[in-house]
């Protein structure tokens, strides 16, 4: 069974002229692991990959599977297994894609067939590929990747055109490649997508880095809040401010950085102000991620921000209209809590290249 290594990105920049795509990019991926590598778009993913795999020349920085840059590698077909820039022919059929690859790198011709049955496209394989459906050559491009057997996978949008039955299939097939021991690192622009599959996370936005960790640590960071409103809703805020609770106004009342209702309840009884509402407000897992790269979603104001906020039922005794979520991207949004600066400023990774011509 191949074994994984960590994929190392350290101090990793990339200048198109003017246009910094990645700076200053720090992380490490491990094996046993699928790692979702995520951001909006234009936020230096597929640059940050491309340098991976020796496709962009860094700026300055380093891309290495445990040290080894990939165009050092011995065998890297076996050992690197990369979906970007696959492209297929859409006159020749999926069996004849692979086996050609298959024997430029010297695998046996028998693999095809294995790896068109591990992603379920055997049925299709002699095919042309030219009408085949996103979904199956999304499961085209992973057979390519398996062609060598690799203990690394780097996975540029997977998911991404799958149907819902594709979907529940590929997180099974990602789980299962990491549970070999393989080092799997999956692109996304949407958390969401990948939720399901990934244990960890790398966010990055605008070439940054903002947070690295587990999906369960981020999922932590969800802070709630509190939505208390009042007929009077100054004598409301003073009372807020009488008990230290920092707020901000909403739409539906007074947004409070506190997630116990019973707290913000119990000051504004000591205040003597009558409530109107108050219940917890707790933000989605994208919320926080959308936060966290400086994308707030907007709501219509009067719409309930059902898919933007995930208000919890109002606490009993309160007045609250229907559960109405308040304002969306309710997190504070701290850009980067754990955000990693990899080194100070002036430091030489920040050199900047000449940016090369033709690449894309
Ligand atoms: N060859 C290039 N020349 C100039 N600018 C580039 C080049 N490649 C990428 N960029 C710029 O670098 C930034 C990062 O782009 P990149 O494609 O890496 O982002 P991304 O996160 O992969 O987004 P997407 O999912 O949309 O591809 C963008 O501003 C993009 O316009």
């Amino acid at each position: 069974m191949p074994t994984g290594v960590p994929i190392e990105i350290k101090r990793l920049s990339k200048q198109f002229g003017p246009v910094t795509a990645v700076e200053r990019l720090t992380f490490t991926v491990q094996p046993g692991r699928v790692t979702g590598f995520l951001g909006p778009n234009g936020a230096g993913k597929t640059t940050t990959l491309r340098m991976l795999l020796g496709l962009v020349r860094p700026t300055s920085g380093s891309a290495t599977f445990a040290g080894v840059p990939y165009a050092s590698l011995a065998d890297p077909l076996r050992s690197v297994g990369a979906s970007l820039e696959t492209a297929f022919h859409p006159g020749r059929t999926a069996r004849n894609h692979l086996a050609v690859t298959a024997a430029a790198a010297g695998i046996p011709k028998t693999r095809v067939d294995e790896v068109l049955e591990a992603t379920g496209i055997h049925a299709f394989a002699d095919r042309r590929v030219g009408g085949f459906s996103l979904g199956m050559r999304q499961r085209l491009g992973l057979s390519y990747t398996m062609l060598g057997d690799p203990g690394v996978l780097v996975l540029d949008e997977p998911i991404n055109g799958l149907d819902p039955e594709g979907i529940k299939w590929i997180r099974g097939f990602l789980r299962q490649l990491a549970a070999e021991g393989r080092t799997v690192l999956v692109s996304s622009h949407l958390l969401s997508e990948v939720q399901q599959s990934v244990d960890d996370v790398v966010i990055i936005s605008k070439g940054r880095l903002v947070r690295t960790g587990t999906l369960a640590s981020l999922e932590l960071d969800v802070a709630p809040q509190t939505i208390v409103d009042s007929p009077d809703r100054a004598a409301l805020s003073a009372a807020m401010d009488a008990a230290g609770l920092s707020h901000t106004a909403g739409r539906n009342g007074l947004i409070v950085d506190e997630p116990d209702p019973a707290a913000v309840g119990h000051a504004a009884f000591v205040a003597g102000v009558e409530l109107a509402a108050l219940y917890r407000l707790r933000s989605g897992l994208e919320e926080s991620f959308l936060a966290l790269v400086g994308e707030h979603p907007e709501v219509p104001a009067g719409m309930p921000s059902v898919q933007a906020a995930d208000a919890d039922r109002p606490e009993a005794g309160a007045a609250a209209e229907g559960g109405d979520a308040d304002e969306p991207g309710a997190p504070a949004g701290e850009p980067a809590p754990g955000a990693d600066e990899p080194d100070g400023p002036g430091a030489a990774a920040d050199s900047d290249d000449t940016p090369e011509g033709g690449e894309r």
